[in-house]
């Protein structure tokens, strides 16, 4: 399938979603249209994440021109997808200021796309998370990152502590976030060549990704210390504070 292009037809529509639903970014329904097959594709659309709109006949032919639509089409777009060994490339192109998000293990597809659209709102160079045990960027996450998922470079990697043992040979600075880490985010420097490493919901770091960063530091929670019960910030919320710290210091620094 071409990168970009309308879908028409119930057979179509049903074989891209239950194929590549990750690329399907939008099924319009007839209106009032009676087969039950419409029924089930709408289900499964939803199932995976992909937005539905039911559209009255006109809409539907307009997009669909002269394909043979069966009151149902599909926006079908194929993301640019990003290979690890474009990673090197990406950081010499940052000239010494590459700042790269890597999250080791985040499970939780909102999360995901909420650290996508920080990532995308601070101008990161990429982000980077390991292909298994991790969640993938799917239609939930496309969507929860209001468009970041396409915009920012998403690399998912083979062997993260490989991947993070070669980002400090091109002088790229690895902290690790924990929580429990004696010294604080504030005072460390982003300026320069960085990767901000967070671990995923439930287990945090894991060992090797931890022993693998050159630094950890903690986001300083005045509230847990005065006993407020609450031990973590979410991922997305660590991702946003700790990307804008590094914002921060290179806008005023
Ligand atoms: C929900 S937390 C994981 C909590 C997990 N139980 C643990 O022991 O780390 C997800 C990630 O957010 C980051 N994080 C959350 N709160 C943090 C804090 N106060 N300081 C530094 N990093 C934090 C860490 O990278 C952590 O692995």
């Amino acid at each position: 399938m071409s990168q970009k292009q309308w879908i028409a037809g119930i057979n179509a529509v049903a074989a891209a979603i239950e194929h590549d639903a990750d690329n399907v970014r939008e099924v319009l329904i007839e209106a009032g249209g009676k087969n039950p097959r419409l029924t089930e594709i709408e289900g499964s659309a939803r199932r995976f994440g992909i937005d539905v709109r039911r559209v009255n006949q006109q809409a539907l032919s307009g997009v669909a021109g002269s394909l043979r639509h069966q009151g149902v089409v599909a926006r079908y777009e194929a993301a640019k997808t990003w290979d690890e060994n474009e990673l090197e490339d990406l950081v010499t192109a940052a000239e010494g200021r590459a700042l790269l998000l890597i999250l080791d293990g985040v499970q939780d597809p909102h999360n995901l796309g909420a650290c996508l659209r920080s990532a995308a709102a601070a101008g990161v160079t990429a982000v980077i998370f390991p292909k298994d045990k991790a969640v993938q960027v799917n239609a939930t996450v496309r969507k929860t990152s209001a468009g970041a998922a396409d915009s920012v470079a998403v690399i998912p990697v083979t062997n993260l502590a490989r991947t993070m043992r070669d980002l400090q040979k091109l002088g790229v600075w690895l902290y690790g976030l924990a929580g429990e880490a004696k010294g604080s985010l504030y005072n460390v420097d982003l300026r320069g060549n960085v990767g901000l490493v967070l671990g995923g919901e439930g287990d945090g770091l894991r060992r090797l990704t931890r022993e693998n960063c050159d630094q950890l530091v903690n986001i300083p929670m005045p509230g847990a210390d005065g006993g407020a019960g609450v031990e973590s910030l979410n991922v997305s919320v660590a991702a946003g504070v700790t990307l804008f710290e590094a914002v921060r210091q290179r806008v005023t620094g």
